[in-house]
């Protein structure tokens, strides 16, 4: 179904903020510390999960002041709802996988199916070592048995939007973090 911007506006309005964009600094400016003493060494290979890990992996890298390689990765889980179901693969990383130091970073950890595949699949391409970032973490008791090397901000189990994160494929570019009113 087709949004229209005054329906889009409207969900904005109604939403609630639980992240600001100052305590998403802090947790980037964090996590950054962490990563930075754990692989500034390594020439890592960062990959982005697109689209969500979007504006966390561009926020994340300019604050790595060491040299790095970046690329995507694009797995889907949710698509355009707010329930998570299999693992859509639509692109792979072009760069050369073999004996390299990998940094996957998307932007939440909801239930983990996403990245514990996304970390199946480069145990395989025998990558030294696989860490992985995300900026939020969503509080529930529905999780696989990963959980990223790298955690950012704790938020309640709503539908989230905002900071890389959809609302039916908008808001990502929020500097926030939002939940839908309801939800
Ligand atoms: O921990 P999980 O329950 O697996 O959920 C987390 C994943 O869900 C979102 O992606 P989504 O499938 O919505 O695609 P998108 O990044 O294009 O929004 C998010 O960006 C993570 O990749
Ligand atoms: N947009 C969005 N994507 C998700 N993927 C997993 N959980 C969420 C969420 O709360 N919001």
């Amino acid at each position: 179904m087709t949004n229209t911007i005054d329906e889009l506006n409207k969900i904005l309005e109604e939403a609630d903020c639980l992240v600001d964009e100052a305590t998403i600094n802090a947790t980037l400016d964090n996590i950054a510390a962490q990563i930075t003493a754990d692989l500034s060494d390594k020439l890592p290979l960062v990959l982005c999960v697109m689209n969500g890990g979007l504006i966390p992996t561009a926020a994340l890298i300019e604050r790595l002041k060491f040299p790095l390689e970046v690329d995507y990765i694009h797995a889907t889980r949710y698509g355009m709802e707010t329930e998570g179901s299999s693992l859509n693969w639509l692109s792979y990383p072009q760069t050369s996988l073999k004996d390299r130091h990998v940094l996957v970073i998307d932007d939440i950890f909801d239930q983990g199916h996403t990245l514990q595949a996304i970390i199946g699949w480069l145990e395989q391409q025998e990558t030294r070592s696989v860490r992985t970032a995300t900026i939020i973490n969503k509080l529930h008791d529905r999780k696989t048995d990963m959980t990223p090397d790298y955690v950012g901000t704790d938020v309640a189990d709503r539908f989230l939007f905002g900071y890389g994160m959809d609302y039916k494929g908008y808001f990502r570019n929020l500097k926030g973090i939002y939940a839908i009113k309801g939800s």
